[in-house]
């Protein structure tokens, strides 16, 4: 799966090459709004789908009221506070990103794993960041009103790579992951975040290195193998929660009015919102 993942990053680099930036965009938001929304799409199902222990005794509609409350409140959070809400996306995600890529390699449902998937992830945060601060300083302001400062980045990167050495080290026993290759990953992915354009460069990631192996883990979990015919059950399954979702991005951004501006933290605030439940839900079958 890892080699296969490799191979379609460096097709996408080589791809990129080819376009122009308003291609690069374009590619980037299909990546996203396809692949990378479609991974979110079946949480309903993946809840319904929990051992009983873990289940809330709930229906699907009453799932479903509740996953869209807590997309609700996200949205409200991110108008009234934004700065706070944007840090605490920003860490969810990072936690999310690096239990996904570490689960199976170290030993879970321990504060240590917790506080490594986040570490990691922050980790990937910064190189993305690091590699595209004119961009980030710009979204950020868009989102929140905040200037952050250039002199932020470099420490975030370096801080998030200490902590990650000497937690490797220190926890060295704990994992069954090769270290050379995690470092050549990461390697991998600073090359994308330097070469790609933010949005680019984000989209690769969230799709080729998370979405995509979470797909292959939910449906799995769902029907017990990968074939097309477990495949052609998810998507079916999905395509409603998907083109609802898509529908409601498209209201959102006809309600601000199509300005190109706003695209970005449109799509990235419309990220956050799904997220927050979308991380529990994920949580909750890993821990199965
Ligand atoms: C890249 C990026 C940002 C963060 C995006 C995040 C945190 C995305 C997380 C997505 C997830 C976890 C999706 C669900 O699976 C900011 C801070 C908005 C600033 C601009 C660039």
């Amino acid at each position: 799966m890892k080699a296969i993942m490799i191979v379609l990053t460096f097709f996408a680099l080589w791809l990129t090459s080819f376009l122009s930036t308003s291609g690069e965009n374009i590619l980037a938001l299909i990546l996203i709004l396809t692949i990378g929304i479609l991974h979110g799409s079946n949480d309903i199902r993946l809840l319904l789908n929990l051992k009983e222990g873990l289940r809330l005794k709930m229906s699907k509609q009453q799932y479903l009221l509740l996953y869209i409350a807590v997309v609700l409140l996200g949205a409200i959070c991110f108008y009234l506070i934004p700065l706070v809400t944007l840090m605490f996306f920003v860490g969810i995600s990072a936690y999310h990103f690096g239990e996904q890529h570490w689960s199976g390699k170290l030993k879970k449902q321990s504060i240590f794993f917790t506080v490594y998937a986040t570490v990691y992830g922050l980790f990937i945060f910064a190189l993305i960041f690091y590699f595209n601060q004119p961009e980030v300083v710009e979204v950020v302001y868009d989102l929140t009103g905040f200037q952050l400062p250039t002199a932020f980045f470099a420490p975030f990167l370096f801080v998030n790579l200490g902590l990650l050495v000497i937690l490797s080290v220190v926890g060295y026993q704990k994992f069954s992951g090769n270290f050379v290759l995690e470092a050549f990953y990461l390697l991998v992915f600073g090359l994308i975040f330097s070469i790609a354009p933010l949005i680019l460069g984000f989209a690769f990631y969230f799709v080729i290195w998370h979405s995509l192996p979470s797909l292959y883990d939910q449906i799995t979990f769902l029907y017990g193998d990968v074939s097309s015919g477990s495949l052609r059950k998810y998507l079916i399954n999905s395509l409603f929660y998907w083109l609802a979702a898509l529908f409601g991005l498209l209201v959102i951004y006809y309600f601000i009015g199509g300005e190109d501006s706003l695209f970005l933290p449109v799509l990235f605030s419309f990220l956050a919102a799904i997220t927050f439940p979308h991380v529990f839900v994920i949580e909750q079958i890993e821990r199965e």
